[in-house]
């Protein structure tokens, strides 16, 4: 952890500065003595934490969690899986850790972008204010300006006056009235120029007003822009916060469902969630300033029309005082002409009166100086008669100045109550100015007390974000920390677990050498006490099936059942023999209850010892009708020994595929009159001949051999097979049951490890009717064909007798069927019989016949069961443990 930042907790004595210092306030006062420049709300922060810029993420950092990993070293035992688990939740971890980092950052960077953007705000808030305060002031000084100016004119026209009316020549009341009148008519021409030049400052006013309104909704309209911009940001990256926060939510969904969280990553969740929350409370805020300065901006519309209205209002006054102004002007003007017009006329008159006067004065001093009494009598009347006429003459001149001065005073008395009129209406104007002016002020002083008001608010808010930020910061810097310490710590782990991982991988190599030691050891075992099982229940064995009684059999008394079974013990039949009961003693007894399966089960140890590489050899004697096709071949619901054998075949070299590899193949044949017929060749009417080979072995020329990989295959086969037999004869039921069907499995099965072969054959025989040729009474061609098939199993009786007896000579070339199967009926092979016999008196004879041939065939006993050359080698080679020999070339398949 940085030791300059400063949590909240830290003891107040450390701390210079205080915990936040509220932001400098606006004054306008200050705008143009360019103070000392305030810092930045960043640099305010960055101060109050303690932060000197952005701190290095390389910084070293201390770490509880430091040997956390180190703790592992009693998993000594550590196996492969954990071990890969363990990687897995540490690769996971550390997703989740980059995401929250990436996360974190981005927030850091997106508060810091948010942070600048504010002071843009504030500083374009405050630059406004600057402007309008400053307008205001301007306009107030020009005001008080134009008020100054318009007095100085005022007194400099009154100056003029009083220079005007002493420069002015005439008479008293003359000049003084036209004093009056041009006092009135100066000022009233001042009047109007001023109001003039005030008109043409108020529209400077207005003009600058409009502009500044343009601007300041301009930048109102850029500060909703920003805003907006701002608002949809903020939407965009809380939406993209609130995914990743699913997202991570769902990830974390299995460690939250532990318990309650107590994890940095949940933590972290938490704050992100109260971060975004944060967020979310700043858009509502924006949008709700946003709405506050759009309805302010609104207000300032709604005002400054108002203003141009009232200007307007103001201006159609002033165009009509002015046009009564200029009425009044031409009226003063015309009445002005008269009055000169009038005064002149007057002044001439005078003159004229004075020139006579003074020439009545010179004839009367003229005439008073003849003396002569009578001339001065007339002359006196004379000159009193003009006296009178002159006296008339001022008398009228008298009047004619009343007459004229009342004009005068009338004209003056309007020309004031015009002026006072003006001058109200001026007044009125100058009043309506003055209030829309302390409007405008205390309009823009409640904006900007309200802008301050604001401003104060977000400072409040800020302060607000502050420890959130800080709580930030401070999980951003642990994470950090435990991101930096994670690498080590997970070398660390990662060696530990390798070296644990190499002991365990040394300790199975040990434990799987063991194992394939005992393997071999138990396998070769298993095949000694199997081939000791099959040697102590003898290489032939004989079993008895009792078919269940047929519709064929029919009833009466030949249709009663003559055979019956021992409770205690299943290798006894009981047959009641005309009364006397015969015992016959067989290996297994199956009832006529007894099912396929059954059955199979009793057999399929033969099929395990065909793959283990014995010849086998399981034949179905019977006479016609007894069972012998149901039991080898089956039906299709309920199939025989030779499709259970073959699928167990199948089953037993898959189970062993892992260090073997078995090849089956199949041939069909059939023996009729002594005859070899192969059934899968494309002429099955062709005669195949059993040939000894040069080795000593036999094989027939020319024999098909179909490779099966599953039931469908040997299922094809068979149908193939089926196909053949029936094709080459009329009456397929008897055919079949004159002719053996032989169907010869070979499984050659190669050692993946030590690429030891052997080689297994499984011959199933169903063989022909065992019925006697006398009892028969046929004759020609059915007779001939009985022959063949009492000598060829006759044949089979004398090789099991040979065989069992040890003779030296076996006699197996006395038939096809004994010769072909040569080398299964040998002491290497194991050879089973079931004999087939029907339940009811009517086969009464032959039934006994087929026991006592099953009888006596049981009691041979032909030694242990012989593996071929290449078995006994590798039994031989797993005993000692050494090399596998060298496998010589595989001979060809033989039969
Ligand atoms: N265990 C058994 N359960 C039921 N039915 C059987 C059984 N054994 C034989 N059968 C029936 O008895 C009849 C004769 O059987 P099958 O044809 O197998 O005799 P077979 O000895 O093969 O005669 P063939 O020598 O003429 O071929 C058949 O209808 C068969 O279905």
């Amino acid at each position: 952890m940085n030791s300059k930042v400063l949590l909240p907790g830290t003891p107040t004595s450390k701390i210079k500065e205080p915990a936040f210092r509220t932001p400098m306030s606006y004054s306008p006062r200050i705008v143009g003595n360019k103070p000392v420049p305030s810092p930045s709300r960043s640099e305010l922060w960055k101060k109050q934490l303690g932060f000197e810029d952005d701190i290095p993420v390389d910084s070293p950092v201390e770490s509880e969690d430091e040997n956390s990993l180190d703790e592992s070293d009693d998993k000594e035992n550590i196996s492969i899986v954990e071990y890969k688990t363990l990687q897995k939740q540490l690769d996971e971890r550390n997703s989740e850790r980059d995401e929250l980092l990436f996360t974190i950052r981005n927030l850091s960077e997106k508060n810091k972008k948010y942070k600048q953007k504010l002071e843009k705000e504030e500083m374009t808030k405050r630059q406004q204010m600057r402007i309008l305060c400053k307008t205001q002031e301007i306009n107030l000084m020009e005001k008080d300006k134009l008020i100054g100016n318009l007095q100085s004119l005022v007194e400099e026209q009154e100056g003029r006056l009083v220079e005007a009316e002493t420069a002015t020549n005439g008479n008293g009341s003359l000049k003084l009235q036209g004093n009056a009148n041009s006092a009135a008519y100066n000022k009233m021409v001042e009047d109007i120029k001023r109001l003039h030049e005030e008109k043409v400052s108020l529209t400077k006013q207005l003009e600058l007003v409009q502009s500044e309104m343009e601007n300041h909704s301009c930048m109102n309209g850029v500060s909703d822009d920003s805003n907006q911009e701002i608002i949809t940001r903020l939407e965009k990256e809380k939406k993209e916060l609130q995914e990743e926060l699913n997202k991570y939510n769902k990830n974390s969904v299995q460690p939250s469902d532990t318990g309650p969280c107590h994890t940095d990553t949940e933590k972290q969740v938490e704050k992100l969630l109260s971060h975004n929350k944060e967020l979310d409370e700043e858009v509502q805020e924006l949008r709700q300033s946003q709405a506050r300065s759009t309805s302010l901006f609104e207000e300032g519309v709604k005002k400054q029309k108002d203003l141009e209205e009232e200007l307007k209002k103001y201006r159609e006054k002033l165009t009509k005082l002015q046009e009564s102004l200029q009425k009044k002007t031409e009226e003063q003007k015309e009445g002005e002409l008269k009055h000169r017009d009038q005064v002149s006329k007057l002044q001439e008159e005078h003159r004229v009166t004075s020139r006579r006067m003074r020439d009545l004065m010179v004839e009367v001093t003229h005439l008073q100086a003849r003396e002569p009494e009578v001339v001065t009598k007339i002359k006196l009347e004379d000159s009193q008669s003009q006296h009178s006429q002159l006296s008339a003459l001022l008398e009228q001149e008298q009047g004619l100045n009343e007459q004229l001065s009342d004009q005068v005073n009338k004209q003056k008395e309007r020309l004031i109550s015009l002026a006072q009129e003006t001058a109200e209406k001026l007044e009125e104007a100058e009043r309506a100015k003055e209030a829309a002016i302390q409007n405008t002020k205390k309009q823009m002083e409640r904006n900007l007390k309200h802008l301050e008001a604001r401003y104060k608010q977000l400072c409040e808010q800020a302060s607000l974000v502050l420890p959130a930020y800080q709580e930030l910061f401070k999980s951003y810097t642990q994470l950090q920390a435990q991101c930096r310490q994670f690498p080590q710590a997970l070398q660390t782990a990662i060696t530990g677990i390798n070296n644990q991982i190499c002991q365990a991988i040394r300790n199975i190599g040990d434990y799987n050498k063991d194992l394939v030691r005992r393997y071999h050891k138990e396998m070769q075992l298993r095949k000694k006490y199997h081939n000791e099982l099959v040697e102590l229940k003898g290489n032939i064995r004989v079993f008895c099936r009792v078919r269940p009684k047929i519709k064929e059999d029919g009833g009466g008394v030949m249709g009663n059942i003559v055979v019956d079974y021992d409770r205690d013990d299943n290798g006894l039949i009981y047959v009641n023999n005309k009364g006397r009961s015969q015992t016959f003693e067989m290996d297994l007894v199956f009832t006529p209850e007894s099912t396929q399966q059954q059955v199979f089960d009793e057999v399929q140890s033969l099929v395990t010892s065909c793959v283990d590489g014995f010849n086998v050899c399981i034949f179905a004697y019977g006479q016609t009708g007894s069972g012998k096709t149901f039991t080898m071949e089956g039906n299709k619901d309920n199939p025989g020994i030779n499709q259970r054998a073959l699928a167990m075949l199948f089953k037993e070299t898959e189970d062993r595929g892992q260090d073997w590899t078995y090849t089956i193949t199949v041939s069909v044949m059939e023996i009729y009159n002594e005859m070899i017929r192969d059934l899968l060749s494309g002429d099955p009417s062709y005669k195949m001949e059993v040939k000894m080979k040069s080795d000593g072995g036999l094989h027939v020329p020319g024999l098909c051999s179909e490779e099966v990989k599953s039931v469908e295959d040997v299922n094809q086969v068979f149908a193939l097979g089926q196909k053949n037999r029936a094709t080459a004869t009329t009456n397929m039921n008897e055919h079949s049951s004159r002719s053996h069907a032989l169907l010869t499995v070979q499984v050659l099965g190669v050692n993946k490890t030590t690429n030891v072969r052997t080689m297994g054959k499984l011959n199933l025989v169903d063989l022909a009717g065992s019925e006697r040729v006398s009892k028969s009474g046929a004759d020609g061609t059915r007779l001939k064909e009985a022959q063949n098939i009492n000598k060829s199993l006759s044949c089979l009786g004398d090789v099991i007798h040979a065989l069992r007896s040890k003779q030296s000579h076996v006699p197996y070339r006395n038939s096809k069927l004994t010769y072909l199967l040569q080398d299964s009926l040998g002491g290497d092979s194991k050879t089973l019989m079931i004999v087939q016999i029907a339940p009811v008196e009517k086969n009464l004879g032959e039934s006994v016949c087929s026991l006592n041939f099953a009888q006596r065939v049981r009691t041979v006993r032909t030694g242990s069961g012989k593996q071929t050359r290449w078995f006994k080698q590798e039994m031989r080679q797993m005993e000692s443990h050494q090399a596998p020999p060298t496998r010589p070339p595989l001979p060809p398949p033989d039969l």
